[in-house]
């Protein structure tokens, strides 16, 4: 099964330990005459974590997928994924960059309608001219790892949310990416498919796969990742791996960003926690 998830030895990596898959240093971006969307930030993401990037509307989370997945560049600062200096990319070789390292899943699915869901997942190989019976195996593979064989060759109106959801996460992992980007993957879901997509998440990174995922959804973040960083304008503001437990929200009603606290970050996460090792 991890090697149905994971990009290859992604999962050995992360048995090991492993070392830094995401390096941004000193990243900053503002758009037009706006305040910066991204203010110097720095932040490393190992091989095998799954980091949870929250934060209030407007925080600077989606900029920061965005320049990850090459998608955009930064105004000053690097931005290295994998020893590759992402914000000096030429469009076509960004390109190349997402089709062969990155699966990124979207709020809304983004999938082709007029194609088969088969279809729709075995496309990021086709634009990267691989050979369509490897492919195509590899497609039906990832489908049944998925649940959604049956679906195969019905079209993705016909699904539920949580099944095009699903299908997006097929098709984001069919170049087995190193890394696997997710922007608000169960904002658009109701809650027994956003159930769902939280646990094929949780799974796949069980199996080794590391995610960054953007997300207003503490349930989501509380249950896959292992890291969680919350953005205050364009700054990380707190950090669980300077202080947080691994993979720990606090009980509802503790105070930090989503309450009322102004504790400093040097404090931990959503407050200070009993215990928590420093
Ligand atoms: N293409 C753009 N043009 C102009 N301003 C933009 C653009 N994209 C983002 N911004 C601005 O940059 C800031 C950060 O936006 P961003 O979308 O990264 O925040 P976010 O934390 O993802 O917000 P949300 O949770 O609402 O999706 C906001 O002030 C936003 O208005």
């Amino acid at each position: 099964m991890t090697a149905v998830a994971a990009g290859a030895g992604a999962a050995e990596e992360a048995g090991r330990g492993a070392g830094v898959l995401i390096d941004l240093r000193g990243v900053s971006r503002t758009y037009d005459d706006g305040p910066p969307a991204l203010d110097d930030l720095t932040l490393t993401v190992r091989t095998g974590e799954a980091l949870a990037v929250l934060g209030p509307s407007g925080s600077g989370k989606s900029t920061l997928l965005n320049l990850v997945a090459g998608l955009d560049r930064p105004d000053a600062g690097t931005v290295t994924v994998d020893g590759l200096r992402v914000d000096e990319l030429g469009e076509s070789a960004s390109a190349k960059y997402r089709r062969a390292a990155i699966g990124i899943v979207f709020q809304f699915f983004n999938l082709l309608d007029d194609l088969t869901v088969a279809d729709n997942v075995l496309l990021p190989a086709q634009l990267a001219g691989l050979p369509r019976a490897g492919a195509a195996a590899r497609a039906a593979e990832l489908l049944a790892y998925l649940g959604i064989e049956r679906h195969a060759r019905a079209y993705p109106g016909r699904l539920s949310g949580g099944e095009r959801q699903r299908v997006a996460v097929a098709r984001a992992l069919m170049n087995r990416p190193s890394l696997l980007l997710a922007d608000e993957p169960t904002g658009a879901l109701d809650t027994a498919s956003g159930a769902e997509v939280r646990e094929l998440l949780r799974e796949l990174h069980a199996d080794g796969q590391t995610i960054v995922l953007v997300t207003h959804d503490l349930t989501l973040a509380e249950s896959c990742a292992t890291r969680t960083v919350e953005l205050v304008d364009g700054r990380i503001a707190r950090d669980s791996a300077a202080g947080w437990e691994t993979g720990a929200l606090p009980p509802p009603g503790t105070p930090g960003p989503y309450g009322t606290s102004a504790a400093p970050a040097a404090h931990g996460a959503y407050g200070d926690r009993p215990g928590t090792a420093r």
